[in-house]
């Protein structure tokens, strides 16, 4: 059964299927566009966990390129890019000259605050290095209001432990075990559905060839 793991390479198509997958597959899919980022990523783990044993929640500190990677990623293409649920407390008069009442029900584009040319340079370049140096003080948390992938206040996302858990860890795990590839030569797409939820509109093709050695694989 091993043998025949190897000597195939896995042709894979991936869909979103819950809220965990939608960002592991743009993750994926930046990667497949950017090799030099994969290269790196590729890297910090050959450095901090090796070939010879899988990635562990305790590992994930160290893989510090890898944080960067999934933060410039959850601020590209946030899974939630509207916010509801909010509603004016204080009367205020916006720059564009719209006038809110308290009480107003208000919708938040995530989304263009995560696009603004105003705090994020180059805003729909993916720039992993820039949370490493200009903005490397800011959380995934809602402490910073200028990236909300998991909301921020009251009604903030209460899954984001978990989920942050899952989504480092387990493209740890898949970058550590596989080399992956497109499947063609053309620049993955791109694309993101006109939705609630953003999810790529195109399923996403990758070949995964394992490069570990075969213990590794068996549970
Ligand atoms: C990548 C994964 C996820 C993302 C991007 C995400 C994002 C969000 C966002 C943007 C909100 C609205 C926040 C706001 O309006 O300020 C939210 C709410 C919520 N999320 Fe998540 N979420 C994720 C995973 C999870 C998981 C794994 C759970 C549970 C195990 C969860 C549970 C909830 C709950 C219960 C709310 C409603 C909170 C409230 O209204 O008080 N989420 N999430």
């Amino acid at each position: 059964m091993l043998d025949a793991f190897y000597s195939f390479k896995q042709n894979l198509i991936l869909g979103a299927a819950d809220s965990n997958m939608v960002p592991l597959i743009w993750v994926l899919a930046l990667l497949l566009n950017n090799r030099h980022a994969l290269k790196k990523a590729k890297e910090e783990l050959a450095t901090h966990v090796g070939k010879d044993r899988p990635v562990e929640e305790s590992d994930i500190k160290n893989l510090v390129y890898l944080q960067a990677i999934i933060k410039e990623t959850l601020r590209l293409y946030p899974p939630s890019p509207i916010l509801a649920l909010r509603a004016a407390m204080e009367e205020c008069t916006l720059s564009n000259g719209y006038h809110v009442t308290p009480g107003t029900r208000l919708l938040l584009n995530a989304w263009q605050i995560q696009h603004d040319e105003r705090v994020w340079t180059d805003p729909d370049e993916f720039k992993p290095e820039r949370f490493l140096t200009t903005h490397k003080d800011l959380d995934l948390r809602g402490q910073n209001f200028e990236l909300l992938p998991f909301g921020a206040g009251r009604r903030a996302c209460s899954g984001v432990s978990l989920a942050l858990q899952v989504i480092h860890l387990s493209m740890a795990s898949v970058l550590h075990c596989f080399d992956i590839d497109k499947t063609g030569d053309q620049p993955v797409d791109m694309t993101e559905s006109a939705s609630l939820a953003n999810v790529k509109a195109t399923p996403l093709k990758v070949l995964l060839q394992p490069c570990l050695s075969p213990e590794i694989y068996q549970l």
